[in-house]
């Protein structure tokens, strides 16, 4: 999986290799299994309020007492006779000999659905744990479970945990240790099963009534009601934001809520970090001049390499810093399976699933994750439809240069206050805009290459859940905004290098940028554009985050820009260079709708298997955006 979430192949300074014992977390989806995985093993698991979001197993491992253990863990599945990718990966581990422990992770609110699941799993193995989790919201929802009733109706030991706390990780942790070194004997309840074949897929509805059925009777002798029950609050407040009338204005409203704080919260560390790296080029100008430096040299460190690198950071890191944990905090909240929801029937009239909306909100963060996202849909072909057009959703890779295009051809306002609406209602309009043409070729896709019946849209709705603030913003910023970042200043540092390299290699009279600018300018003029930007667009291939830095510094080649962070240096600089609105107009278009990155092409190939969809998902985009522009420069 090409997230950041599996770059660590190693946690508590230990390989997972050669490990005393395995242990398989497993569960329904949304129920808490990342959240225990990562405080096991000091993972970085995504986590958030909805179903879907692990979509391939993680591994990581631990040490408990003198003993050393792997973790696996699993996407969520509802049954182990599986339907969708993920169930499989899940039902294919769960049927491994090899696990000396499988912890069976529960929504304790919810224990006569999540049983069916848990005694599934109980009939392949014995050994295992059951989790009572999230058992903070049983409370407040008005009932207690006796653990140790169910433990013995079970035959495992049974505990419940609210997995954000660390005493309750602690307890986790003693019985996973207790189960696998057998200090605590677990015992098959063979009365459970009465001698069904559980795994018989023809006789699957009659396994699942007879499961049900088995649930509820352990439930009924399991289940304490005491105090009032507080999903109401749930309910009331879904009565608001999935109404058909106030539903999607309020989504807009947050959306545009969202990209405001962005855009005035991002201005200030902008400006106070582009004038740090401003001493510091005077501290680096000093030092290269000390030891005479050869120009070539100190316009190669200097120009080429740390003023991209600068722009990079200075003009990334705030706007993401911002957004990354705000969005991370609605998704904590449980807002964006109620997007899903609000949007569902505009995805069903254009032949797409619902559940397309959650795919497009992870693509905002970042495009790789929103296509291996879409496998939390289960019918091929409305998969294949979201993957193919989540690159229509900018990743924050994109955010950035749009914003920056926005601030300086559109605010326009003295105010700062009236400068920061515009930019954030021109971002709404333009997500809204790459939304409804999501939707066309959505449509357009399900009546031609993709036909076929629609399948049916389940989602569950979540209870909103008060968000983890502290952690949720720290773990937001070191996973995502840096990892990010990390990724942008990895690109920038050769591509900084490589067009200062182009710029300053003469060949007759003219340099090496020459040649190739000069070589897409008559395309990229025909489009409202200009070879520059072509060619950054082309060179922006591995990270979009590099495209701005790239024209920068091809028009730097020929004109001079001190204050290379400044919007209103930037905007003379662009406007020296022949910009002009429909220039900016086209360059944002052109930053929405054009081939995904190289991370994302790779991604886009694994999960479709085909070098084909790939091609159309690198084509498909460009032509629209090609076509967008023509008409754009064609019009104005
Ligand atoms: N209040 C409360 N929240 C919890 C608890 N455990 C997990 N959460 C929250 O529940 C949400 C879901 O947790 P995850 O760990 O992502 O769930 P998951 O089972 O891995 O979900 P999938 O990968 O989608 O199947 C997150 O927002 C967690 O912060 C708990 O015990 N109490
Ligand atoms: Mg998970």
């Amino acid at each position: 999986m090409l997230t950041r979430n599996s770059r660590k192949t190693e946690a508590n300074g230990k390989m997972c290799n050669n490990t005393d014992y395995n242990v398989v977390l497993a569960g329904n989806p949304n129920v808490g299994k990342s959240t225990i995985f990562n405080a096991l093993t000091g993972m970085k698991q995504h986590t958030g309020n909805w179903t879907g979001k692990t979509v391939e197993y993680a591994k990581g491992c631990t040490k408990i007492k003198d003993k050393s253990f792997s973790v696996v863990d699993l996407p969520g599945t509802y049954s182990m006779i599986s339907f969708s990718p993920e169930e499989e990966v899940s039902r294919q581990f769960l049927v491994r000999d090899d696990i000396d422990c499988t912890v069976i992770v529960i929504d304790s609110s919810v224990l006569e659905r999540n049983l069916s699941f848990t005694l599934q799993v109980l009939s392949v193995t014995k050994k295992a744990v059951l989790c009572l989790n999230l058992s903070d919201e049983c409370c407040k929802n008005g009932f207690v479970i006796d653990e140790d009733e169910l433990s013995l109706n079970l035959g495992i030991p049974v505990i419940s945990t609210n997995a954000t706390k660390k005493s309750d990780i602690e307890k986790i942790r003693e019985k996973i240790y207790d189960v696998c070194t057998e200090k605590t004997k677990c015992f098959r309840v063979t009365r459970l099963y009465d001698g069904i074949d559980i795994f018989n897929k023809e006789k699957h509805k009659e396994n699942t009534e007879f499961l049900a059925a088995r649930s509820k009777e352990i439930c009924s002798r399991c289940i304490k009601k005491c105090g009032e029950n507080i999903s109401e609050k749930t309910k009331k407040l879904d009565k608001i934001l999935t109404s058909k009338i106030t539903g999607i204005p309020i989504m807009i409203l947050l959306l545009g809520l969202l990209f405001w704080i962005t855009a005035v919260g991002a201005n200030y560390p902008s400006r106070l970090l582009s004038e740090l790296f401003e001493y510091i080029k005077v501290g680096l100008v000093y030092v290269f001049d000390f030891f005479n430096a050869p120009d070539f040299i100190k316009g190669f460190f200097i120009n080429g390499i740390y003023t991209t690198l600068s722009w990079v950071v200075a003009v990334m890191l705030p706007p993401m810093a911002i957004f990354f944990p705000l969005f991370a905090l609605i998704e904590d909240f449980g807002y964006l399976p109620r997007i899903a929801f609000n949007l569902d029937k505009f995805f069903s009239k254009c032949g797409a699933h619902g559940k397309q909306g959650l795919t497009m909100a992870m693509g905002i963060g970042c495009n790789a994750c929103g296509v291996t996202g879409c496998r939390i849909i289960e019918s091929p072909k409305e998969r294949l439809i979201a993957t193919v057009t989540n690159n229509f959703m900018p990743c924050n890779g994109r955010f950035p240069m749009l914003i920056a295009l926005i601030t300086i051809f559109f605010s326009g306002s003295a105010c700062v206050f009236a400068s920061s609406i515009s930019i954030a209602l021109i971002l709404v309009l333009l997500i809204l805009f790459a939304v409804m043409m999501t939707m066309f070729v959505s449509k357009i896709l399900s009546v031609t290459l993709l036909s076929g019946e629609r399948s049916a849209f389940a989602l569950e709705l979540p209870p909103y859940r008060k968000p983890r603030i502290l952690k949720t913003i720290v773990s937001s910023f070191l996973d995502r905004t840096l990892f990010v970042l990390g990724r942008a200043v990895i690109v920038a540092i050769p591509a900084g290098a490589l067009i200062w390299l182009l710029a300053n290699i003469y060949i007759v009279d003219s340099s090496l940028l020459s040649y190739c600018t000069d070589f897409f300018d008559p395309f990229g003029r025909a489009i409202g554009l200009d070879g520059v930007i072509i060619m950054a667009f082309v060179l922006g291939f591995p990270a979009n985050e590099t495209v701005i830095p790239i024209i920068i510094m091809s028009y730097l080649s020929t004109g001079t820009l001190t204050d290379f962070a400044s919007y209103e240096e930037l905007f003379a600089l662009l406007t020296q260079n022949g910009w002009t609105l429909t220039t900016a107009i086209c360059t944002i278009v052109m930053c929405i709708f054009h081939f995904p990155c190289s991370t994302t092409c790779l991604t886009i190939k694994k999960e479709t298997g085909s070098m084909g969809w790939t091609m159309f998902s690198i084509v498909m985009p460009t032509m629209i955006g090609i076509a967008l522009c023509y008409l754009i420069s064609h019009i104005m």
